[in-house]
């Protein structure tokens, strides 16, 4: 039964936004750098926002065992003093793609449809029971090949990006595996009937259509 139940949450993977037209096209070079700064500054509020959603799943959760390894994510983002962190590095990526910090921060470039996908992602966490919210982060799962696949375009399609700005996708490789096999273990540990392991799925699905979104709203906003 686990192992059906994995099985589902692993063939997400096929709902994955790696194969979104946007991806696919930033992967095989065929970018402007508009296309990239926008990208960039709209995925920087999901970057923003995912320390805020891993709180939410925090305050929800009762078990101080899985609070203590995922209490870690929030640092993995937003660094243990100034300067460091993953928000920091996303704002040096951007920085490197020719956008200032201060053009993230004030979100001028955020479109409204990015915005709501992502509120979406964060008051999902906050709503829902937290396992669900869990559930919903094993994206995760399928994130290094799409980061290495990435790294790899940008280091050789956009050579105009200073390639130190991609430190923020090297450190992911690293902690995304870790990130989900934590919460892979959190999801088969507590869901163990039909009924629990329908709604993690249905958090799967979810989640993927939450990135789809993102990149829909972003693909619009920057046309070819
Ligand atoms: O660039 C990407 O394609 C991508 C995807 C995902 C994801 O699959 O949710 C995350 C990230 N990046 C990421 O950088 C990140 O920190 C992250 C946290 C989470 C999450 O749901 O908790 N997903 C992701």
């Amino acid at each position: 039964m686990t192992t059906d139940f994995v099985g589902a949450l692993r063939a997400h993977s096929r709902q994955y936004h790696d194969q979104h037209p946007l991806h696919v096209r930033m992967n095989a070079g065929e970018c402007d750098p508009r296309q990239i700064r926008g990208w960039v500054a709209n995925r920087f509020y999901y970057q923003e926002n995912i320390p805020r959603k891993d709180a939410a799943i925090l305050a929800n959760c009762p078990d101080p065992a899985v609070r203590r390894r995922w209490v870690r994510r929030i640092t993995d983002h937003d660094g243990t003093g100034p300067g460091e962190g993953g928000i920091e590095a996303w704002l040096r990526l951007g920085e490197a793609a020719g956008l200032t910090r201060e053009e993230l921060l004030d979100h001028r470039h955020l479109v409204p449809s990015a915005r709501f996908a992502v509120d979406a992602y964060v008051g999902f966490a906050r709503t829902r029971p937290w396992v669900e919210a869990v559930a919903s982060s094993l994206t995760e799962l399928f994130a290094p090949d799409l980061m290495a696949e990435r790294l790899a375009a940008f280091e050789k399609h956009y050579t105009w990006i200073d390639p130190q700005g991609l430190a923020y996708f090297r450190a992911r490789l690293e902690q995304a595996p870790r990130d989900s096999e934590h919460a892979l273990e959190v999801v088969t540990t507590h869901c163990r009937d039909a009924a629990s392991q329908a709604l993690a799925v249905r958090a799967l699905s979810f989640k993927c259509d939450v990135l789809w979104s993102l990149m829909d709203a972003i693909d619009r906003a920057y046309p070819s």
